[in-house]
């Protein structure tokens, strides 16, 4: 990280602002800096924040050790930090990571949040996300009456005329400044898109990838 990115990360984390508890710790959530995935949580003291900072690479403090923890460097599963920000009352972190091979759990799990009743481990992500995946499981697992593996059985010819009837009603909406509607066909557009990126095999990650880089 250059010196520049790690001045700026300092600037937005005042280190004696925080609130660490009796054990000096402060948790520290760990999210995906693409998809808002929460990929893990562990915990910071002053000296493992202030590596962090200056690395721009999570340290954190290993209570059942009593060590500084380096994530990733047994493994190679570095998380780079993009943002880190603190809550309204400073006693906890929230840190948005690269994660270097999508692994953030030592079971080799994106995520290292199960969910309740099923006990899987796939990750909540955001909405679009969530249905790029959906998405891409009926492109490889036909499933009978699935509107989507219609629209994959015909190829780029039925998935391309979609969106481009699809963009016309979103135009035609706005045209008319019908808010519902407009909000209804821009769901249109955005799904057939992802069936789209899904049928030339384009991760939604690759898109927001490129819209980070957009960033200003
Ligand atoms: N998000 C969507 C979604 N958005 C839009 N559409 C379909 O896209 C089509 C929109 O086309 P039109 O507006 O032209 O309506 P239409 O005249 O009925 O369309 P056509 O039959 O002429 O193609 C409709 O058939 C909608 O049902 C969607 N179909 C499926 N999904 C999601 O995709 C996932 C997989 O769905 P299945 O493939 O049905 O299992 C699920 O999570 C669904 O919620």
């Amino acid at each position: 990280m250059s010196v520049d990115e790690s001045a700026s990360l300092r600037r937005a984390i005042p280190i004696d602002r925080i609130k660490y508890d009796d054990r000096g710790l402060v948790p520290a959530i760990i999210q995906d800096y693409l998809d808002g995935t929460v990929l893990m949580m562990a915990w910071m003291n002053s000296e493992s924040l202030a590596k962090t900072l200056d690395t721009g690479e999570t340290w954190f403090w290993s209570r059942s050790r009593q060590e500084f923890w380096h994530k990733g460097a047994t493994s190679g599963h570095i998380q780079h930090v993009k943002d880190i920000r603190y809550d309204c009352d400073s006693d906890a972190l929230l840190i948005s990571v690269e994660q270097v091979g999508d692994i953030a759990c030592h079971t080799g799990e994106r995520s290292c949040f199960h969910q309740i009743d099923t006990n899987t481990v796939a990750p909540p992500a955001d909405t679009l996300s969530d249905l790029y995946q959906t998405i891409c499981d009926r492109r490889d697992n036909p499933r009978e009456g699935s509107y989507t593996q219609s629209l994959f059985a015909g190829g780029d010819n039925k998935i391309l005329k979609k969106i481009g009837e699809e963009a016309v009603e979103v135009v035609m909406a706005c045209k008319d400044d019908r808010a519902p509607e407009i909000a209804g066909e821009a769901a249109d557009l955005f799904y057939h898109t992802l069936v789209a990126l899904a049928h030339h095999r384009v991760s939604i990650r690759d898109v927001y990838r490129e819209l980070q880089k957009r960033r200003k």
